[in-house]
């Protein structure tokens, strides 16, 4: 596989696994992004709904606490079938109905048991009905008395008038004595439309108690009316809006928290209608109530929100991925792929220096000026051993036409030179002529004085051929005692050929001590027009034999 391949193979391998664990880091810390700033929106929201949602409920609830203080109410209550303290009272709680949101309260008396009511229809006319402990309706009445609840808030249906109202019930009491119970009532439909307006889009909240009993919600189906009379089992409670158990026992565990640090607000995370929910629950002690929002994360902050930022990080990491194939491809793989073509072309004998540009990696230079040397003291080196092959095959051709016993040229080297001679003659009427020179009784030598004296004959014979013809011809061992000579033009060949028959050398060559005689017999034979090689040797051999044929013949 190719760096190239290779490269990209794990890039893109690098690529996707960087992706996959951004993705999650990305995720992760978007989440943990989102969850603080949701805790923080949280905690202000819960302040802010209080605050808001809550502000016309606790003015009514300290006014019913201020009502429930009048003296003259008190008073009456102590001894409520006095008449003229009964005036006295509602003379002053008259004027106090001003102040109430909806300009009506109610007074419920122990001692008489009797209900009141004043609103702006009432007309002198307050008493509505005497109560009945053994009434379910009325039941709320004893059952806050019972309990000393010196505050209660209770949503019930109003009868008479035919609407649901948020009670406050507020306890009248005179020391220890408690004397009755006073109050308003908040139309609950103004009012959970009022807290609908109010209440933001990513957050429910809920009013509850603390055993969880919904007291309000947007949804008015999920509120429990009387709750101080039901018992639990029937009871709409808040954890019944949690998805599992351990939702349910965190935000029953914060309950606890916030009761002991009222006004703080508690975060825990609850798994509610299908999604993670972040619940920020605040004990109100005024009420006695517990406020708790829950937000939706994924609506309040989605993480697609966050996918541009993931799309950002992949695009620049493709980009720096590109940038970095094309730095690897200008530092690496391009001189690289220089220096490849460079080895092949010198594989096929052709030296080509490799290219490289300036973006070349300090390394790849380094290692292509090594080959640069290497290549060219290897091209020096092949160039001079071609060259000595060279000479070693000039020297074995020359070898190959020579003799080795006396260095003249052997029949091979010798036929070379006729062709020369022939074509010169042929072709520009160079004349020439052949000379046969066969040494006499050459085999008595050998006979007599051994094989190297023959051998030295021959040597002695050679170098004396070679003087006479002086660089003029051309002289060749035919074989044996057999000598051929070339020569050019007539006059050198009859010189040659004179010269070898009046020869010193013929009365004597000294090899040990021994006097050697030589004769030679001479054959001349000149070229003719249309002279075949052949033909001219039979004539030089013919002349010679007669020579010899003569000298036999005469001694
Ligand atoms: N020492 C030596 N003898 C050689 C060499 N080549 C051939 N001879 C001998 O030369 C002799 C040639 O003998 P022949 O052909 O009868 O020639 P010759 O004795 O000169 O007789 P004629 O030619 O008839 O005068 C042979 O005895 C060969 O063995 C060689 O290289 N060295």
């Amino acid at each position: 596989m190719t760096i190239k391949s290779r490269f990209l193979l794990s890039t893109t391998f690098i690529l996707v696994l960087t992706c996959f664990f951004s993705w999650l880091s990305i995720r992760v810390l978007a989440e943990d992004i989102v969850v603080s700033w949701v805790e923080r929106y949280a905690e202000k929201q819960a302040r802010y709904d209080k605050v808001r949602t809550l502000l016309p409920l606790i003015q009514e609830i300290n006014l019913s606490k201020e009502f429930a203080e009048l003296e003259s109410l008190k008073a009456w209550a102590k001894q409520p079938n006095n008449d003229s303290l009964k005036q006295q009272a509602l003379l002053d709680t008259e004027t106090f109905r001003m102040r109430f949101a909806e300009k009506s309260y109610f007074i419920a008396l122990k001692g008489s048991e009797r209900y009141y009511y004043s609103d702006e229809a009432t007309s002198g006319n307050f008493y509505r009905y005497t109560l009945e402990s053994t009434k379910e309706s009325d039941a709320w009445f004893y059952q806050i008395m019972e309990q000393n609840l010196d505050l209660h808030l209770n949503v019930n249906p109003d009868v008479e008038l035919g609407v649901i109202k948020l009670w406050t019930d507020v306890l009248i009491r005179q020391g220890d004595d408690v004397l009755g119970v006073v109050g308003t009532g908040l139309d609950l439909s103004d009012f959970l439309h009022q807290m609908v307006e109010k209440q933001d889009i990513y957050s429910a909240i809920v009013f509850t108690n603390y055993e969880g009993s919904i007291q309000l919600h947007q949804k008015e189906e999920l509120i429990n009316y009387s709750s101080i009379t039901k018992n639990a089992k029937g009871k709409k409670l808040v954890f019944q809006l949690l998805d599992d158990e351990e939702s349910k026992t965190r935000l029953k565990q914060s309950f606890e928290r916030a009761k002991d640090n009222p006004n703080q607000t508690e975060m825990i995370s609850v798994d509610k209608d299908g999604t993670r929910q972040l619940a920020s629950i605040i004990y109100i002690p005024e009420i006695d109530w517990f406020q708790v929002n829950f937000i939706d994360i994924n609506r309040f902050l989605p993480l697609s929100e966050f996918s541009g930022l993931f799309i950002v990080f992949f695009v620049s990491l493709v980009f720096a991925l590109i940038i970095f194939y094309i730095l690897l491809s200008l530092i690496v793989t391009r001189p690289l792929a220089e220096l490849d073509l460079s080895i092949r072309q010198l594989g096929k004998n052709h030296y080509r220096a490799p290219k490289l540009r300036y973006f070349a990696g300090t390394e790849i230079k380094r290692l292509v000026s090594h080959y640069q040397t290497m290549s060219t003291s290897l091209l020096e080196y092949q160039h001079e051993l071609e060259e000595k092959v060279k000479e070693r095959t000039a020297e074995l051709n020359r070898l190959s036409t020579l003799d080795p016993l006396t260095e003249l040229y052997n029949r091979r080297g010798f036929e070379i030179h006729m062709k020369e001679y022939l074509q010169s003659w042929q072709k520009d009427h160079e004349p020439f002529g052949l000379i046969n020179v066969d040494v006499n009784e050459f085999k008595l030598i050998n006979d007599r004085l051994g094989h190297a004296a023959g051998d030295f004959v021959l040597q002695k014979i050679a170098s004396h051929l070679l003087s006479v013809v002086d660089k003029k011809g051309v002289v060749a061992r035919w074989g044996g005692d057999e000598f051929l000579i070339l020569v050019r033009g007539k006059q050198e060949q009859d010189r040659i050929s004179k010269r070898l028959h009046d020869d010193k050398l013929l009365h004597g060559i000294d090899f040990n001590g021994d006097q050697i005689f030589l004769q030679f017999s001479i054959g001349n034979a000149f070229i003719q027009e249309n002279d075949t090689l052949e033909l001219l040797l039979n004539r030089a051999d013919k002349a010679m034999y007669e020579e010899k044929f003569h000298a036999k013949t005469s001694s």
